[in-house]
């Protein structure tokens, strides 16, 4: 369940402020796409322009070829989930409550939830491993188990696209690594703003470093986050090391040493 997505030449003003100037991207199925750029630099307003939740100023957004802000709310809903930063809840629902808003495309207003709803949202529980945590109501979560609430209301969209923002804010290292690997395995197509460098490295198959509301080329992660790059974008050093028994890339940051400031 993963779609093909694609984004022509998008602008975005928020004021009188160019946020987004000519960005565009092309996503394969069942991809996963790291967006990367140092804060303000325009990745939550991406991903609501990807989202259909806000309107580009210039541009256009293609899910399955389809026209993404021609469409209504509810056909909208069902091709793409977004998981944003912060989203006020309402206190006192419970867990699973939360998750079962997810189901909301899919429902007519006047069912409540049905055993096949209930089995949908138990399993979304249990993909963030918070099957325990189905009855308590969100205001006594943590700030990392609410994170995890939120994705599994993402996940039971069932939606072929998944936008993520930060999703890994308040996680512990451990979840921080369960979420990537359930997001490399869902087999849709993911796009997520992350601002931890080596975990895009490690987990994204191509990159999107945004930079003063441009975007550099998609490429995969060892040619867009070159210590060029990194050093240009976020001033600071960055070291690629090869892990010595996955082999895999890590990221050292340091600060700019001072020769190589400009
Ligand atoms: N409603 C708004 N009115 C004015 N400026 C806004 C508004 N929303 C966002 N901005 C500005 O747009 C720019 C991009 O914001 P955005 O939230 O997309 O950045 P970001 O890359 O996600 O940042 P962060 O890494 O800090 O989460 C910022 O400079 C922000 O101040």
């Amino acid at each position: 369940m993963s779609v093909h997505l694609r984004a022509e030449g998008l602008a975005c003003s928020a004021g009188k402020r160019v946020v987004l100037r000519d960005v565009r991207l092309d996503v394969r199925e069942g991809e996963t796409i790291g967006i990367v750029g140092p804060n303000g630099c325009g990745k939550s307003t991406l991903l609501r322009v990807l989202a259909g939740l806000r309107n580009p100023s210039v541009g256009h957004v293609h899910v399955g070829g389809v026209r993404l802000h021609g469409l209504g709310a509810r056909q909208r809903a069902r091709k793409v989930a977004l998981v944003a930063q912060e989203q006020d809840l309402p206190p006192d629902l419970l867990a699973w409550e939360v998750v079962a808003l997810g189901l909301t495309p899919y429902r007519s207003p006047w069912n409540g939830v049905g055993p096949r709803e209930r089995a949908a949202v138990a399993d979304a529980l249990a993909q963030v491993a918070l099957a325990d945590l189905a009855d308590r109501p969100v205001n006594q979560l943590s700030g990392g188990e609410r994170r995890r609430v939120l994705l599994a209301r993402g996940l039971v969209q069932r939606t072929p696209l998944l936008l993520l923002d930060e999703p890994t804010n308040h996680l512990d290292v451990r979840h921080q690594l369960d979420l990537m690997q359930l997001v490399r395995r869902l087999g849709r197509t993911v796009v997520l703003a992350l601002h931890d460098l080596t975990l895009a490295t490690a987990t994204c198959d191509r990159v999107l470093v945004l930079h003063e509301g441009r975007a550099l080329p998609l490429a995969p992660p060892g040619e867009a986050l070159t210590p060029g790059v990194v050093g240009a974008v976020f001033g600071v050093d960055a070291t690629p090391i090869r892990h010595p028994v996955t082999g895999d890339t890590h990221l050292l940051i340091t600060p700019l040493r001072p020769e190589c400031t400009p």
